[in-house]
């Protein structure tokens, strides 16, 4: 078993071919690098773009990272129910896009979804087959440390997305699977094998 897999861990049985797959876990963990890791390997994973108030970060592009909308667009798309599941985080609104999502899954085809607690929470009501991933720091200070690097947020906003972090990393046990990021390399395997339900890629690689 590779050391990506931490403590306390449900596997996933065989049967069960998760199809969907939620990503979660504290801001600035690591998700969207590993993501960004595995799809670079694998072009052909499908990760749902979120529709997000949020202003961009140098770089971002509007349809890549996120689809960037505005207050109203946003409300829009909320009482239009094309969300699969929506959360206010750290004073930013984030949202699945619901279509895009049920279009790949009615064609069998793996999808992962990057989101919040609040989030991961919203889509295991409402599709309790998901496969619920938890992305978990080695340590605090290393999430401390990580998030502050990335250099991206004011020290106010960095202060909000931490405490935000000790609810996500109290909720760890609600997810079906943790990896811990000591890797990249690692996790976005691990990632991608619990995607394609192939567990003996997780065995053999690497
Ligand atoms: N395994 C790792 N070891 C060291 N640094 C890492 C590792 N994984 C990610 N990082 C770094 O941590 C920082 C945060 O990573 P990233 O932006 O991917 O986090 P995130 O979980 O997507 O955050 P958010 O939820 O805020 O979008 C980045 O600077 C990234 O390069
Ligand atoms: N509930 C949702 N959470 C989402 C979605 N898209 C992203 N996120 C999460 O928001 C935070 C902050 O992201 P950032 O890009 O501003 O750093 C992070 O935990 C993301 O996973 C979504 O559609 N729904």
């Amino acid at each position: 078993m590779s050391s990506a897999v931490s403590r306390g861990t449900t596997p996933v049985s065989p049967a069960r071919q998760p199809r969907l797959t939620v990503l979660s876990g504290p801001s600035g963990v690591g998700k969207s690098t590993v993501v960004a890791h595995m799809r670079k390997v694998h072009p052909e994973v499908w990760l749902s773009v979120s529709a997000t108030t949020r202003k961009p970060r140098p770089g971002e592009q509007h349809g890549i990272q996120y689809f960037f909308v505005d207050d109203g667009e946003f409300d829009k798309l909320v009482a239009n129910g094309e969300l699969l599941e929506w959360a206010e985080f750290a004073g930013n609104r984030y949202g699945t896009p619901r279509q895009a999502v049920l279009d790949r899954l009615e064609r069998g085809e793996p999808v992962l979804l990057e989101i919040d607690l609040q989030g991961a929470r919203q889509v295991r009501e409402s599709m309790p087959e998901a496969q619920l991933v938890f992305l978990a720091p080695p340590s605090w200070e290393e999430l401390v440390r990580r998030l502050t690097g990335r250099g991206t947020e004011a020290p106010e906003v960095i202060e909000r997305r931490l405490e935000a972090a000790r609810v996500e990393l109290a909720a760890e046990k609600e997810f079906d699977l943790t990896l811990v990021n000591t890797s990249v390399e690692d996790v976005s395997r691990e990632l991608l094998a619990l995607m394609l339900d192939r567990s003996e890629e997780r065995k053999t690689s690497g």
